[in-house]
């Protein structure tokens, strides 16, 4: 594989690249050899079976897992890439041969910082703050550039400007009025949309969203499913989801990359993954004794 840290990758507007990402934990394998794109202003959804590997491929591209082999592009940009080494060398089972590429780490705060945000399966906010102070949270995060800042006071003319673009994220999510709800007091779904508006206050380009249906009825995954439209023109994401939810994933995906067992077995439009033998009997689980 061709590869530099700073090389850009081929495809023009491209925001998230994968390539070859193998994660292994022990004997398993849990992704292998995933290759991927997201480009610009893209809805691009990850489907597969339960244990196919999605959260792991999402925690490879936010830094909290550092990937055995492979490399995740950002804007072009290197930021994360590995190799087998020491004990793996000999232990590696993913299906691409390692070669020797570049060692690029960066820390999942480094990564957010770089204008990537995520959402989690289970639902991470500070329950016991407010709304307001979840969200401020964030902002506190993406301002602070380094060592210094971060262990000195924030002049008070920088705490009232991120306060400001607190209350105006709040105002633009209708979640103003909730402003000093504690956090874990809210119903479900609206835990779900302030997590998306904290990931929004860090400021990213690229959005990871995993599973923002889980737990939601067919009316609140259709009011999600036009919020992620909505947010994705208003903040000019590119968005990868990861998500359950077929109707959710056919209606606003541009492009989907199905995973079964770590592998990528298909990809494409949502008609074509559909209409996809693979997709159909990796879901349906094909069975020997499906005729008894
Ligand atoms: N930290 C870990 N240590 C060991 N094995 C792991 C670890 N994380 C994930 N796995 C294994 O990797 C495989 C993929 O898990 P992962 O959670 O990524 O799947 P998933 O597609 O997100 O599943 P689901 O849809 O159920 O959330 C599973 O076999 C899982 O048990």
């Amino acid at each position: 594989m061709a590869d530099n840290n700073t090389a850009k990758t081929e495809t023009s507007g491209n925001v998230l690249h994968m390539q070859d990402v193998t994660m292994q934990f022990g004997g398993v394998v849990a992704v292998n050899g995933l290759t991927l794109d997201v480009n610009e202003g893209e809805i691009v959804a990850l489907i597969g079976p339960n244990g196919a590997g999605k959260t792991t491929a999402f925690n490879c591209v936010t830094g909290i897992y550092e990937p055995t082999y492979g490399k995740v592009a950002f804007k072009g940009e290197t930021i994360l890439s590995n190799t087998p080494k020491g004990k793996m060398e000999k232990m590696y089972l993913g299906e691409v041969t390692p070669t020797s590429i570049p060692i690029v780490k960066n820390t999942p705060d480094v990564i957010t910082k770089k204008g990537i945000a995520r959402t989690f399966q289970n639902i991470r906010l500070f329950g016991q703050l407010t709304v307001f102070e979840n969200v401020l949270i964030a902002k506190h995060m993406r301002a602070k550039q380094n060592v210094f800042s971060a262990t000195l006071r924030l002049n008070r003319a920088e705490e009232a400007r991120m306060r400001a673009e607190t209350m105006a994220l709040l105002k633009e999510q209708h979640l103003d009025h909730l402003k000093d709800e504690i956090a874990s007091s809210l119903p479900y779904g609206l835990q779900r949309r302030l997590e998306i508006a904290r990931a929004l206050a860090t400021e990213p380009s690229l959005l990871l969203l995993d599973e923002p249906a889980a737990g939601m009825n067919p009316q609140e995954t259709q009011e999600l499913t036009d919020f992620i439209k909505e947010i994705r023109e208003t903040y000019h994401l590119s968005i990868f989801m990861i998500e359950h939810h077929m109707d959710l994933v056919m209606q606003i995906s541009d492009r989907i990359y199905v995973l079964d067992f770590g592998k990528l077995i298909a990809q494409g439009t949502p008609d074509e993954i559909q209409n996809n033998q693979k997709v159909i009997d990796a879901y349906l689980g094909v069975s020997d004794d499906v005729e008894d």
